[in-house]
This record gives structure tokens, C-alpha cells and sequence, in this order.
């Protein structure tokens, strides 16, 4: 029986200023932060507010310390759960947006603007959810957190895959039950198995890392990588077809763009090793749901682990996979 597993444990920004959370120092924190507050400096002499102070737009919840940085040279505005309409009013009188992913900063953001935004930054990595090609029309510039969560990310994506491997969401769940079901909940082995990382980059390389010391044969593929980090860490970089062909487990760590878009279709899913088992920890959208589905009902895929949704958080009803859970997903604290 095909098993899911879902995560939407967020183990990052809120608490990261505090150094309190899972990223690798709070000094990593204070420099990202800083490196926002240089570009914001060196980007807006003559801002919006009295005094020619820029005017920095926040969408979403970040740590206080940050926050206190930047009031030290700019007007900050905390504007969270704005709809698309108010990020547009919002918009007119910022030099500068800070967003996480869930705002949408479209091309529509840029237009509202008007040219007068100066700098989107991401406190994070992906900036799949920004307009780049609006942003560069309207000369604005776009910076993010490229390496904030890495670690984060790379150690979630290992525990994944070693509770995916070893059923320990279902055993969990099992034993709160009242059950014991030792025999049916074994799992499978990760030792000399293969994990194909699908993108070898930040994160990618350090799932790699950590798989290797779990024993595991490692092959990765991206068409950007370079031979010799590869070769550096013992990983074979690989075609996407040959990647499918081999992996036991898949760990995914690309960015979400229109080549990796629905990546994992139906066409991937009918070329994967049988029994496969899948760890998204990259964006949803880079996989197609409802394929995921079928191949979780047809057995090509054994079991997947996702700690990203194509929306968050995710509608329950209807979803072709959470659906699946819908009597037993409560999504109060969500
Ligand atoms: N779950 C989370 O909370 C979380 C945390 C951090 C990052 N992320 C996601 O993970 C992504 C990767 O983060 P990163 O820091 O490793 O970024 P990165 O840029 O260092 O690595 C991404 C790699 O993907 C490769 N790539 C691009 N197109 C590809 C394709 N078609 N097939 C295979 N590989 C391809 C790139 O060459 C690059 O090496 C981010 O874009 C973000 O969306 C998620
Ligand atoms: O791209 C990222 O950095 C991660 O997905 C985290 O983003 P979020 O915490 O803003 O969702």
C-alpha cells in the first residue's frame, strides 16, 4: 500500500533573528539581514518618507531583531496578509517590498508601482514567487537569502527521507492508535541503496553529503552542475532519464522555473524505478499531483514525503493528495 507522508513544519525565519531555530548560526541570521539593510542603503538615497528615509514594505512575518535593523534607516511598514489589492495600494508609497513566499509579487505589483520600488527582497531562497521579468523592466532590483535555510533545508529533507524509509510518521500514529504493528511497519533499508538528487545545488549537495554517510550510493542530476563538485563528493551526475531509471529514493532540490515546472508528470512517473519512494522539499509545483497520485495508486511510486504544496497551505477538499487524508486533517493551527 502506497504511503504519503506531509509536513508543513516551518523551521526557520519567524524565530531565526532570535537565533533560535535551525539555521546555522544567529550571526548567519544578523549578516543576511545586514546584507538587506546594504542594499537598501546603497539603493534609496531620496526615499519616500519625510526626511527622504526609504519606505521598506514587509508582507510577511520576519524576526524582530531584522526589524529593528532596518528601522535604524528606514520607515518600515508590517503590512502582513495583505489581499492583491491592498499589496497594490500598499505598494505606491514603498521603496522597498521584504516577502517571504507566500506573497505574490506579480507583475501587477511592478505596475502599481510604477517604477518607484527600488528593491524586492526575499527573506529566503526561492524567488520563484516574484515577477523577474516585470521586476527588471520596471529596474527593480530582486535579492534573496541564498543561503539562510540551507542547512535547514538539507537536514529536513534527510529526516524525511529516513522516516520515509522507516514508516516512522505511520508507527507514530500507529502507537497513539492503541495499535502495535511492528511486523507491518519494518520499512526498508537505506544502506547501498541509490538516492537521486534531483538539482545538486546548495541544498542538493548537502542532502548528498549527509546520504553518503548513510551509506547510500548518491547520483544527482542537474544540467548546471559542475563535474568536479560531483566528483568531489563522490556523486555521478546523471541524465534526468537515467536518474529516473536508477533512484530508490528521490530527494528534490530544484528551484521552481518553467523548465522545472510539473517536472515529476506522468511521463516521469511511468519511467521511475518501481517502488521508487519521493521527497519534495524544493516547491510543489515541481511535481503534478495528480500523476503523483496515479503512481502512488499503481505502486511506480511506493511512498512520498512533501514539505511543499503548488498552494499554501494547501485546500484539503479535493486535493488529489491530501484529499486522501480529508477526515483527519485538521488544518486550525495551520
Ligand atoms: N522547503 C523549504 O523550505 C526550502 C528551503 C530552501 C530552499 N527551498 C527550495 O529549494 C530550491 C533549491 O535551493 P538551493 O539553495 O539548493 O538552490 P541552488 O540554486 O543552490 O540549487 C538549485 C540547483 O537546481 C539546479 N537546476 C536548475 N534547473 C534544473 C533542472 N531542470 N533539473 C535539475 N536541476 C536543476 C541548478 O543548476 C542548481 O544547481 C530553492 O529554489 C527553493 O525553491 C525550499
Ligand atoms: O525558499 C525558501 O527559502 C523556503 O521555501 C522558505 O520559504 P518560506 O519560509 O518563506 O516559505
Amino acid at each position: 500500500m502506497a504511503e504519503l507522508a506531509l509536513t508543513v513544519i516551518k523551521y526557520y525565519l519567524p524565530e531565526a533573528a532570535a537565533g533560535t531555530d535551525g539555521c546555522p548560526s544567529s550571526q548567519a541570521r544578523a549578516i543576511t539581514n545586514k546584507r538587506f539593510i546594504t542594499v537598501n542603503r546603497g539603493a534609496m538615497s531620496g526615499g519616500k518618507a519625510p526626511g527622504g528615509k526609504p519606505v521598506v514594505l514587509i508582507t510577511e512575518k520576519l524576526g524582530d531583531p531584522g526589524i529593528e535593523m532596518l528601522k535604524e534607516t528606514a520607515e518600515v511598514v508590517v503590512a502582513l496578509n495583505l489581499t492583491p489589492d491592498q499589496l497594490n495600494e500598499q505598494i505606491k508609497r514603498a521603496d522597498a517590498l521584504i516577502v517571504r513566499s507566500a506573497t505574490k509579487v506579480t507583475r501587477a505589483v511592478f505596475e502599481a508601482a510604477n517604477g518607484g520600488l527600488k528593491v524586492v527582497g526575499r527573506a529566503g531562497v526561492g524567488v520563484d514567487n516574484v515577477d523577474l521579468g516585470a521586476a527588471t523592466e520596471y529596474g527593480c532590483l530582486v535579492v534573496n537569502a541564498p543561503t539562510a535555510n540551507t542547512v535547514a533545508a538539507a537536514e529536513h529533507g534527510i529526516a524525511l527521507l529516513c522516516a520515509l524509509a522507516r514508516n516512522v510518521a505511520q508507527a507514530d500514529a500507529s502507537m497513539r492508535g492503541g495499535k502495535w504493528e511492528r511486523g507491518k511497519l519494518v520499512g526498508v533499508s537505506m544502506v547501498d541503496k541509490t538516492l537521486a538528487v534531483m538539482g545538486f545545488g546548495k541544498v542538493g549537495s548537502e542532502v548528498a553529503r549527509r546520504a553518503r554517510g548513510l551509506g547510500m550510493t548518491v547520483i544527482a542530476h542537474d544540467p548546471y552542475a559542475s563535474e568536479d563538485k560531483a566528483r568531489a563528493q563522490g556523486v555521478q551526475l546523471v541524465s534526468f532519464d537515467d536518474a529516473l531509471a536508477r533512484g530508490d529514493f528521490f530527494s528534490l532540490h530544484m528551484p521552481l522555473t518553467p523548465g522545472t515546472k510539473k517536472m515529476f508528470n506522468d511521463d516521469a512517473f511511468a519511467k521511475i524505478k518501481k517502488g521508487a519512494r519521493v521527497i519534495n522539499v524544493a516547491r510543489g509545483g515541481v511535481i503534478d499531483d495528480d500523476a503523483l497520485a496515479r503512481a502512488l495508486d499503481s505502486g511506480a511510486v511506493a511512498a512520498a514525503a512533501l514539505d511543499v504544496f503548488e498552494e499554501e497551505p494547501p485546500k484539503v477538499e479535493g486535493h488529489p493528495l491530501i484529499g486522501r487524508f480529508a477526515e483527519t486533517f485538521d488544518c486550525a493551527n495551520c
